[in-house]
């Protein structure tokens, strides 16, 4: 018999399962239940680390008030409040089972330094190897605007990719995504696996789902599976209301898997419930989801599907420097890419590298090594001649000019909807346009011999679009990358004095693939 396999397991309790959604008292059925889980889990040998709100809840209790604060200070000071009662009641419930626990509190900042954030994993890797369970909450007495991870979904996630988490169960009070609000719509159904959030996303009506106190909702599970299944971690979205359905949706994936029984023994001998969306064995793979992908059975090896919603974790996760790069550093500055860079990015082969070649600009200013956001500007409608001259002349290297030759660009009106970039001046976004030049063709893309590869009538009722599609890190600063724009990577030395790399950026992570 296979030994059975000991994961890392990741459980995160919002704000409406660890308090009433009006009286905020604490829902003690409800946290003894994970209690007895966790306690089961790491009994079988399993790492287990706690993600727990309900702090700012807790808070609200102790001080008799009825509603959450409005103000930043208001809720700092109840999350203060409220932090140290709500470990001090885990405590006391791990207690009762000899079972250890470790406070650990985090802001974004406090690992967007890449030293800061090895000691945070670290000290996450010690405490599980001292069979610890670690209980994570948002720091939010110092939380303040873009510190903040704003919700404890996205901690989670990435709590799971510091701790190389296998699992990260997201908690919750509904017990999976449907394709619309079930609690208005009777025929939402429940959509059990998702391999593809994008697709996912313009088939679910997700702005409907939350409660009054947390600050969550489906949007950002989503958010949160994409940064987990990115980074190799299986995401589920469960009720809380059965935490022991852990050990039976863990049990039911091996069992999917390897087409036997599981090592994971649930804790309680009880049957699982059916769930509505039952389909026979042999049923074929398409449900009432429609398109929506599901690949799974309700019954597998004599085992019933427990009510959840499992995101599939990528087939090649990102590294870690890379997961650490996308979602915990802030960036301090953008690099403009043109669309053919943006396409060769997200190929694999790419290695996530981007030559100079590519990069119509810079903003901001950022020393080599910092994080940068990586921003794709193109035309509104790109034909798709421009389109394939555009990835052509990144993929051979070639220059967009000869070197200190201005790059011409047609006079532009900025357009964009792309809510991502509400912190990115738009205006600077474009290069600048050299008002000297009169020319008969706004855009010429050259071979170092001179031959015009593609040459874009002047048109200046262009409008462009702009939107961040990944980050990575610098190679150099923002001046030196300014100087090499849209060069090949042979003018470096020359232009620079030396060339660390052919690359501008490195360990670039483009989380918005081009359209087509
Ligand atoms: N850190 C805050 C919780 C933030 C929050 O509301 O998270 P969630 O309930 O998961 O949407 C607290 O402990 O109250």
């Amino acid at each position: 018999m296979a030994r059975p396999r000991h994961f890392t397991v990741v459980i995160k309790l919002g704000t409406s399962s660890i308090v009433h959604e009006t009286t905020y008292q604490p829902l003690l059925s409800t946290l003894s239940a994970v209690v007895e889980t966790v306690v089961h889990l790491r009994a079988q040998g399993h790492k287990v680390v706690l993600v727990s709100s309900g702090a700012i809840g807790v808070g609200l209790k102790r001080m008799e008030l009825a509603h959450r604060p409005k103000s930043l200070s208001g809720k700092q000071a109840l999350a203060a409040i409220g932090q140290g009662r709500l470990i001090a009641l885990w405590d006391d419930l791990f207690g009762h089972l000899g079972q250890p626990i470790a406070q650990v509190l985090l802001t974004r900042g406090d690992i967007s330094d890449r030293t800061r954030y090895l000691n945070a994993v670290n000290t996450f890797k010690e405490l599980l190897s001292m069979g610890v369970v670690p209980i994570v909450n948002e720091n939010d007495t110092v939380s303040v605007s873009e510190i903040k991870f704003g919700d404890n979904d996205t901690l989670s996630a990435i709590t799971s990719t510091m701790v190389h988490a296998d699992y990260l169960f997201l908690l919750t009070d509904v017990d999976g995504l449907y394709t619309s609000n079930p609690r208005k719509d009777p025929d939402a159904k429940q959509i059990y696996v998702v391999s593809s959030i994008a697709a996912i996303r313009s088939q679910v009506s997700t702005n409907t789902l939350g409660s009054n106190l947390g600050t969550g909702g489906m949007e950002t599970k989503l958010i949160a599976a994409e940064i987990a299944t990115a980074a190799g971690v299986t995401t589920i979205i469960t009720s809380s209301n059965d935490p022991k359905n852990i050990f039976k949706i863990i049990q039911y994936n091996n069992a999917l898997k390897s087409g036997s029984s599981t090592p994971i023994e649930p804790c309680s001998g009880q049957a699982s419930p059916v769930p509505a969306q039952s389909l026979s064995p042999g049923d074929s793979d398409t449900t009432s989801t429609g398109s929506v992908p599901v690949t799974d059975r309700p019954t597998i090896s004599g085992l019933v599907r427990p009510p959840h919603t499992m995101f599939l974790p990528s087939s090649a996760p990102m590294r870690d420097l890379k997961a650490w790069t996308s979602h915990t550093l802030y960036p301090s500055g953008t690099v403009i890419i043109d669309s053919g860079a943006h396409h060769v990015l997200s190929r694999r082969e790419s290695g996530g590298r981007l030559l100079p070649a590519g990069v119509l600009g810079v903003r901001g200013a950022f020393a080599s090594g910092q994080a940068v956001r990586i921003v794709v500007r193109k035309r509104a409608a790109v034909s798709k001649e421009e389109h394939e001259a555009s990835q052509r002349s990144y993929s051979d290297g070639l220059s967009t000019t000869a070197p200190n030759t201005p790059v011409l660009l047609p006079r532009a009106s900025v357009s964009s909807s792309i809510s991502t970039l509400h912190d990115i001046d738009l205006e600077p976004c474009l290069p600048p346009i050299d008002e000297e030049m009169t020319p008969s063709t706004s855009l010429k893309v050259l071979r170092e011999d001179g031959q015009a590869l593609v040459e874009h009538p002047a048109d200046h009722s262009v409008e462009w679009e702009v939107e961040e599609v990944g980050r990575g890190l610098a190679n150099y600063n923002s001046v030196q990358i300014e100087k090499v724009k849209g060069l090949r990577s042979s003018y470096i030395p020359e232009l620079l004095g030396y060339a660390d790399s052919e690359y501008v950026v490195e360990n670039i992570t483009i989380r918005v693939p081009p359209q087509s």
